[in-house]
């Protein structure tokens, strides 16, 4: 057995809404990891679970599949949208768990006066989705010229930074309080089990064992 083999598998769970989301799949799992792995006031980044055979990271929702697609974990959960951004080729996601719902979509001022995003060649796009929103646009044939924002986007076009944003919407109470329009779903998103396809080669059984428990946790949890 290698050195590699017989270190614990690590799980990556993001923090903020979709670890909320997730509290009672988690809890369905059996895995237990320590109690303030749920305590995001707590500053530890690495937990045990009941099993030694098992940690958990807790890291930001944006950085799980770059950890489990370098093989720094080698599991985790993250948003479609952030597997859709980076599309690592080297990550299998095995599992919708149906949390985390909402939509990538384009939005603009209500009632601009600008021209439609599709009658135009060239366009100013606020987003932390720079990978997304330009291959969105070039399937249009639009040149997207992307202002690369990590938040608070839905200020810019007001602010004349950019022709319109391309964000996530769920209620879009967000658009509404800042005077914008959704005008097109780019994908619908939901959060997902990912796992390292070399992990899942390397160690398929605990791998296997840890993907049915999230399977048939996520079943217990919606009955
Ligand atoms: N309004 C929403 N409704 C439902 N799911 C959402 C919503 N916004 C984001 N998500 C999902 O939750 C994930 C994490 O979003 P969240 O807003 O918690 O973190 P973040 O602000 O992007 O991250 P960070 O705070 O680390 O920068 C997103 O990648 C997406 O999959
Ligand atoms: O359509 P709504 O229901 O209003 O949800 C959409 C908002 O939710 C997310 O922000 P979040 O609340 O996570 O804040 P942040 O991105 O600034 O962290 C997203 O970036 C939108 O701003």
């Amino acid at each position: 057995m290698t050195e590699k083999q017989s270190a614990p598998l690590i799980l990556a769970l993001p923090k903020g809404r979709i670890l909320k989301a997730l509290r009672p799949v988690l809890l369905h799992t059996g895995l237990d990891p320590a109690s303030d792995c749920l305590d995001e006031s707590s500053r530890r980044l690495r937990f045990p679970t009941a099993n030694k055979d098992l940690d958990v990271v807790r890291v930001r929702s944006f950085d799980v599949a770059t950890f489990v697609a370098y093989g720094g974990a080698d599991i985790g959960v993250c948003g479609a949208d952030v597997l859709m951004e980076f599309d690592y080729p080297d990550l299998y996601a095995p599992l919708d768990l149906g949390i985390g719902a909402c939509r990538i979509s384009v939005a603009r001022l209500k009632e601009s006066a600008a021209e439609a995003p599709e009658g135009k060649s060239r366009l100013r796009v606020a987003t932390k989705y720079p990978t997304i929103a330009r291959r969105h646009f070039a399937s249009r044939a639009i040149n997207a010229e992307i202002v690369h924002l990590h938040g608070a986007m839905e200020l810019a076009p007001s602010l004349d930074m950019a022709d319109v944003i391309v964000d996530l919407v769920d209620t879009g109470s967000t658009l509404k309080a800042n005077g914008l329009e959704e005008i097109e779903t780019i994908a619908h998103v939901t959060s997902r089990l990912i796992v390292n396809r070399i992990a899942l080669k390397t160690r398929p059984e605990e791998i296997g064992v840890l993907i049915e428990r999230f399977r048939s946790a996520l079943l217990s949890s919606t009955q």
